[in-house]
């Protein structure tokens, strides 16, 4: 049987536009569903098998990627956002009909991503943002209840996938958090 990862890429990672110019995120409510603009294309696009970011009912892991924190405007009903863990580096809006996460946001400006707001690529009602390349935390799916014996058919679908699998961030993002820690240090 074949692993489910997540239901937006396990037909296949489907490439973005290259262009896309952002769109507009939406909860799963049927009744005064909530809605958050985008601008622009995502960043740094992954699976992640953390157990605090959202996964739809049935996946293994989230699909998670950031933009600037600037470029996210609540459109509609945000009077049904709610931060799900006030006391998480990322303080994630979460709808409390449905409890989809909307996005995430760092208040910590010393934080190497402070910024950036995580959202979830998935809930775009437009086709064609930038798609997932790596997937991270892959070893806390674990936490979720995912037996360990699992993890070698989890990985080898990851790699299958495209998505090559990390314990934490991939290199790229390890090494920019390495460095922003070293700059502040020598401050
Ligand atoms: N094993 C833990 C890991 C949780 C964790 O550190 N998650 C990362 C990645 S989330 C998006 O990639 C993180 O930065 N978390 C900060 C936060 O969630 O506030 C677990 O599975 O819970
Ligand atoms: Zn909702
Ligand atoms: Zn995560």
């Amino acid at each position: 049987m074949t692993v489910h990862i997540h239901p937006y890429v396990d037909n296949g990672v489907k490439q973005g536009s290259g262009h896309f110019a952002g769109g507009t995120l939406v909860c799963k409510c049927h009744d005064r569903p909530v809605k958050v603009a985008v601008k622009g294309d995502v960043a740094h696009n992954h699976a992640c098998g953390c157990t605090k970011c959202w996964k739809p009912s049935g996946a293994t892991f989230s699909v998670i990627a950031v933009v600037p924190r600037q470029n996210v405007t609540v459109l509609e009903n945000g009077d049904k956002l709610k931060i799900v863990d006030p006391s998480a580096v990322i303080q994630r809006y979460a709808c409390t009909g449905c409890g989809t996460h909307m996005y995430g946001r760092i208040e910590n400006t010393g934080h190497p991503f402070y910024g950036l707001d995580f959202i979830h690529p998935e809930l775009f009602q437009e086709q064609g943002s930038a798609a997932p390349a790596f997937a991270a935390f892959v070893s806390s799916v674990i936490e979720s209840g995912v037996k360990p014996e699992q993890m070698g058919e989890i990985r080898a679908r990851l790699k299958e996938l495209g998505l090559e699998p990390y314990d934490c961030l991939s290199p790229a993002l390890m090494d920019a958090i390495a460095t922003h820690v070293a700059k502040a240090k020598a401050a």
